[in-house]
């Protein structure tokens, strides 16, 4: 068959399945019109249709089931017309492009073969007899992803299939007309790759459907793992994987998974809006998602001021203060596992002794006191957990509350709070009285029951708060309990947990600031697991799969805290070594080490798409383990380091960079400082001459343009352009500083440019001379 028989033949079929979508969706459009109609004239009628009687409590049981009938009909009728809107959306979104790939399969037995179209969503025909597209994630479809032409398999729900792949076709359609085709023989091509990586920067992610690598499917469609570890070096496509993964499972378990039971703990906010249209484009909802910080932050609540992870890389970076050093190793050190053990045996020991309370008072005067909590608490049975026993506690109290509140009621302070009560209050028990009275004719002490009424409010609104304190166990002073882990221990009772050098400091320094209540970064997870420890886990049991991005940047102890607290969760951690960026990196395990104990599957990603081939030649020639980095073959500029003499030089640079970059078509050109200081320098300086954005951990959307923007806070992001504003040595230099350094670069996609005010970064001289070009500008000397 010559080649423009094919495509004449690919573009009869295009045009063929078009039509049937669209035929499709008028019958759709017309049902979903006539629904909504019915829809509103139930919401008008629905009283005219419901019997209301309340004349008797038969009738008004008939009642209530008549108005439940009628509400259902119409929750019915309003989930048919939601599910259609849906079906109209996936259909409008395969009108522009109704697949991108095309198998002929045949199967095992049989001679001739069939040929598959693959795109983001099942299509019929309009008999309904036949397949015309097959969802990406069907079974039959993994034989696109998985396999050169040639022998292959696929697995269906309960057998194996094998066959022969006779060809494989990837085309680009695009506003329901085909523009490209190609046969591929290899997984997917690099035909299509090429031209999707070799677009410019997107503030938003997008889906990589059409052009999933074989290794990346396999984290996509993993089943069996509970814990799946993936290791990918910068810009492999793990949150693209990660995304697509969660189209995967809502679709494979559609039946029994929603969006809501699956959570993305992801880097930083912007990161959020980021990946946000990914799953839409899909054609399903996002999951939920958060970051660490939100998540701890909200658990911990407002009466401790938490030290956002920016805030203590920032502090870490500024290399600042007497107290550094001990701060550094308490970061390093309170991420550990040595420390949760060292808490677990605190909170063993708090089983026979040490858990402090609150006393509580009521109208200023003491009502139990905490030493009475106290004894109480460890009055109860000690086999009993420490949770439970609080939730005895809580129930003592809230009986002791109850008779208080009925004593009370007698009270001369009752009758003068009384008459500060306001006219709804007396309409209140006003309309109590009369519901009360309703089927009564003995009406005589209507007076004396209303002050009776009017006494119970009173106090049963001066005690209310004091029962929701004790509901939330309030009464348990965490704050105090957790700071005896740093004042009375002595440092010879837990000295076989490897105990950092400077411990007694690091007691002082974490003493003052949570007497002050705050919580530093490294003591937000530690805080939080012990005040679990004292009032219970409550473990979330409605989310099955839990994601995290950037792993690498999670500690042993926020990973234990994070499995205690989704025990029945599935969960994909995602990673690079090379980017681990914060403290506890150096010297404790991350996630994504090879020794990590917990059962677990690995994947390891080494192929970077995201950039270049030499900006990932550049970037991969200073790290570790950079060998096994493959850069995607996609042309591009080498990496430029300027070498300047003195600011006003690089300030120049830096302009002339941006104006360059801006008429090479480049949308996204990001400015990329250490910290969030410098940062704030280069944006006041740029603002004057364009128009630019400074991004903070505030910031939650970005848009096209310049951006000036932290390292840390540029994970997971990608830009057109990266201008690294000072790759000097005195910024880059220590080890840590290599990973966030790593990071900046591997944030552009095809044009990287390092300014260096000075001796550039020892990392860039590891480079080999030829992966960049060196340019050292002098200032004009007087005579020159
Ligand atoms: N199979 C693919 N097809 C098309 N584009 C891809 C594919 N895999 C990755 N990409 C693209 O490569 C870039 C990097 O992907 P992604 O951000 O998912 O990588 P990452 O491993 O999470 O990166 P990092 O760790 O550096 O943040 C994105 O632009 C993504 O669209």
């Amino acid at each position: 068959m010559s080649e423009e028989k094919d495509w004449q033949d690919e573009k009869q079929r295009v045009d063929q399945v078009i039509h049937v979508i669209r035929n499709k969706m008028e019958q759709l459009k017309d049902k979903a019109g006539d629904l909504k109609e019915k829809v509103i004239d139930i919401r008008k009628d629905f009283w005219d249709d419901v019997t209301v009687n309340l004349d008797d409590p038969d009738d008004i049981i008939e009642t209530q089931a008549s108005l439940k009938q009628q509400a259902e009909f119409l929750s019915e009728r309003e989930r048919s017309h939601g599910h259609m809107s849906k079906q109209i959306d996936t259909l409008q979104r395969l009108e522009d492009s109704p697949y991108f790939g095309r198998i002929d399969f045949v199967e095992k037995g049989y001679d001739k073969p069939e040929s598959i179209y693959i795109g983001i969503a099942s299509l019929m025909d309009e008999q309904d007899d036949d397949f015309l597209i097959y969802d990406w994630r069907a079974p039959i479809s993994n034989l696109y992803y998985d396999y050169p032409p040639g022998e292959a398999k696929y697995k269906t729900i309960d057998e194996e299939i094998e066959g022969e792949i006779t060809l494989k076709r990837q085309f680009i359609i695009r506003n329901s007309v085909i523009k490209g085709m190609f046969d591929t023989g290899l997984t997917i091509g690099d035909h299509l790759l090429q031209s999707v990586l070799g677009n410019t920067a997107d503030t938003k992610m997008k889906s990589i459907v059409a052009t999933i690598q074989q290794e990346q499917n396999q984290i996509i469609r993993n089943e069996k793992s509970d814990l799946l570890i993936v290791q990918g070096v910068a810009g492999s496509g793990k949150t693209s994987a990660a995304l697509q993964r969660v189209a995967y499972l809502l679709y494979r378990y559609r039946e029994v998974l929603s969006s809501e039971n699956i959570v993305l703990f992801s880097p930083n906010p912007l990161f959020n809006s980021y990946v946000a249209k990914v799953l839409p484009e899909l054609g399903e909802e996002n999951m939920k998602q958060t970051t660490l910080f939100q998540y701890l932050d909200t658990q911990i609540g407002n009466k401790l001021t938490v030290e956002t992870p920016f805030a203590q890389m920032e502090y870490y970076l500024s290399e600042a203060g007497k107290n550094y050093a001990a701060r550094v190793q308490a970061m390093s050190y309170k991420a550990s596992l040595n420390f949760k053990q060292m808490i677990d045996d605190f909170g063993t020991s708090l089983e026979q002794d040490g858990v402090i309370f609150r006393n509580i008072r009521f109208r200023g005067d003491m009502f139990i006191s905490k030493q009475q909590i106290k004894d109480y608490f460890y009055s109860l049975e000690e086999t009993m957990s420490i949770p439970l026993r609080m939730e005895e506690v809580a129930k003592w109290l809230l009986t002791k509350l109850t008779e208080l509140e009925r004593e009370q009621r007698e009270e001369d302070w009752v009758i003068e709070e009384m008459e500060l009560l306001d006219k709804s209050d007396y309409l209140e028990v006003h309309n109590e009285l009369q519901d009360e009275t309703r089927f009564s004719e003995d009406t005589f002490d209507d007076h004396v029951r209303e002050e009776d009424l009017l006494r119970k409010k009173v106090v049963a609104d001066k005690i209310r708060p004091l029962k929701e304190k004790v509901k939330r166990k309030y009464f348990v002073d965490v704050k105090k309990t957790y700071i005896q882990l740093f004042t009375t221990l002595k440092p010879t009772e837990v000295d076989h947990l490897d105990l950092p050098e400077k411990w007694e400091e690091i007691c002082k320094q974490t003493e003052k600031f949570i007497s002050k209540n705050y919580l530093t970064w490294e003591d937000a997870t530690p805080y939080l697991y012990f005040q679990k420890m004292l009032l219970g886990f409550n473990a979330n049991r409605t989310i099955q799969h839990v994601f995290i991005d950037e792993a690498q940047d999670y500690s042993p102890f926020q990973f234990a805290y994070l499995k205690k607290i989704f025990p029945s969760s599935r969960m994909t951690l995602l990673g690079d070594i090379n980017q681990a960026i914060y403290a506890h990196a150096i010297e404790e395990e991350t996630l994504l080490s090879e020794n990590i104990e917990t059962k677990h599957e690995r994947i390891t990603l080494t192929r970077s798409y995201r950039s270049t081939k030499p900006i990932v030649e550049f970037t991969k020639a200073f790290m570790p383990n950079g060998h096994l980095i493959e850069p995607f073959n996609r042309d591009g500029a080498k990496p430029v380091l300027m070498e300047v003499e003195n600011t006003a030089i690089a300030n120049d640079k830096i302009e002339t960079a941006i104006t360059d970059f801006q008429t090479a078509g480049h949308q996204t050109i990001a400015v990329i400082c250490k910290t969030m200081i410098e940062s704030n320098v280069v944006y006041h300086r740029l603002k004057h001459k364009f128009d630019v954005r400074l991004m903070d951990e505030e910031t939650h959307t970005f848009q096209q343009g310049i951006l000036v923007i932290p390292a840390y806070l540029a994970k997971g992001i990608e830009f057109d352009a990266v201008i690294i504003h000072d790759a000097s040595d005195q910024v880059y230099h220590k080890e840590l500083e290599k990973n966030l350094f790593y990071t900046a670069c591997t944030r552009a996609m095809h044009d990287l440019l390092m300014i260096s005010l000075g001796e550039p970064s020892a990392f860039i001289k590891e480079v080999p001379r030829e992966k960049y070009t060196h340019y050292k500008i002098h200032a004009i000397r007087k005579g020159q």
